[in-house]
């Protein structure tokens, strides 16, 4: 399936973001006013491989959650346990990323690719669990390479399910206590920057905690034989040695969305963490991305940098759940509509400035 999925993928496509440009400058505005806008519009015309793109609505977040054995190191304030109850709380409805949903109009689907604990079927919880919680990556391999291949292609299959059943935006969200850890080795790893410089405070670290974590991270790279410095010529053994089952799920839903030309909206540092591994699988899997906002996390913007994306959203987001990306599905959608809906010099009788 990861390999139909890789096969399937195809580049922008260079006469939709043409015909996109040409198109954005002959609309009754100033060349340029709508800002980053533009380029978003554009982007999506040439993933879409038409101009206008098609209107990236309904949108649809799938939220993976899973435990991670890092946490055993001290890397985060918060019990592991929480992530289970989360996840509840997201069935139930009452997490923040419920509320942007509601507000942005966007379905909710919830992922167990690795929870440490059983979990009740529940209406809305797709049970998917590869393992209870990865082992300590700061140790060993987080995962074999076949867990890794394992949550990937659950990340593909529940992408094709939601466009199969009429999503036209998917929305990247993720739960798991101590994630942050493995978010900032997957950033070390996959664009060399230093771990002192993509490793942050996650839910709310003190110094003496970072100090460690920051270790932590260096740890994880030495034991599993990643200097940081080039990126890997083995993308998957790298994600599985020190990523969680949620970025190797979230790697798996942008590839699927990639693969059928359906835009995807990143949210944070988890999300460009698993975009990384997913962009080492296929560069031109950035092409059918949106960075919905940047994340607190120092590691986000080194991610987002390597990767080539503008985020749309900056307002100190450090949830995770999906929540920067839902904030950045209005703007998403407002810049295809102008696309679509704004008139042209020419059909407007609007004159055009001098030459
Ligand atoms: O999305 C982000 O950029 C983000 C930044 C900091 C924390 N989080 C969320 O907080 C959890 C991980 O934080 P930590 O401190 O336990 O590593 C996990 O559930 C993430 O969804 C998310
Ligand atoms: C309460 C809580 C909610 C979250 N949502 C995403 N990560 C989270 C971490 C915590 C601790």
């Amino acid at each position: 399936m990861l390999a139909e999925t890789l096969a399937a993928i195809r580049p922008a496509d260079p006469q939709a973001l043409a015909d996109a440009r040409a198109h954005q400058d002959r609309l009754t505005k100033p060349r340029g006013a709508l800002g980053a806008l533009e380029e978003v519009a554009v982007r999506l015309a040439g993933a879409a491989g038409v101009c206008p793109p098609p209107m990236p609505e309904p949108a649809a977040l799938a939220i993976f959650a899973a435990d991670h054995g890092v946490h055993a190191r001290g890397v985060s304030p918060w019990p592991q346990e929480v992530t289970t109850q989360m996840v509840a709380n997201f069935l139930a409805g009452g997490a923040v990323a419920n509320a942007f949903a509601a507000q942005v109009g966007a379905s909710v689907t919830v992922v167990d690719v690795g929870v440490a604990a059983d979990l009740p079927d529940a209406p809305g919880l797709i049970s998917r669990k590869v393992a209870y919680g990865t082992a300590d990556l700061s140790r060993g391999p987080a995962m074999s390479v076949d867990q890794a291949v394992r949550a990937l292609e659950t990340g593909i299959a529940v992408a094709q399910d939601l466009i199969d059943a009429g999503a036209r935006c998917l929305i990247t969200g993720d739960m798991g206590i101590a994630n942050t850890t493995a978010s900032a080795a997957l950033i070390s790893v996959f664009t060399g920057a230093d771990p002192a410089d993509v490793t942050g405070r996650g839910t709310g670290i003190d110094d003496a905690t970072h100090a460690h974590k920051v270790g932590v991270v260096r740890e994880a790279l030495r034991v599993n034989g990643l200097p940081g410095g080039t990126g890997p010529s083995d993308a998957l053994r790298a994600l599985a040695a020190v990523g969680g089952f949620e970025h190797a799920a979230i790697a798996g839903f942008v590839l699927c969305g990639a693969a059928n030309r359906v835009p995807v909206i990143l949210d944070g540092v988890i999300a460009g963490a698993a975009a990384l591994a997913a962009a080492a699988l296929d560069p031109h899997v950035t092409g059918h991305c949106v960075a919905g906002h940047r994340s607190a996390e120092p590691g986000h913007a080194a991610a987002l940098d390597h990767l080539g994306l503008r985020p749309l959203v900056d307002l100190e987001l450090r949830l995770g759940e999906g929540t920067g990306g839902l904030l950045a599905h209005p703007l998403v959608c407002a810049a295809v509509r102008v696309m679509h809906d704004v008139a042209t010099f020419d059909s407007a009788g609007v004159t055009e400035k001098p030459v």
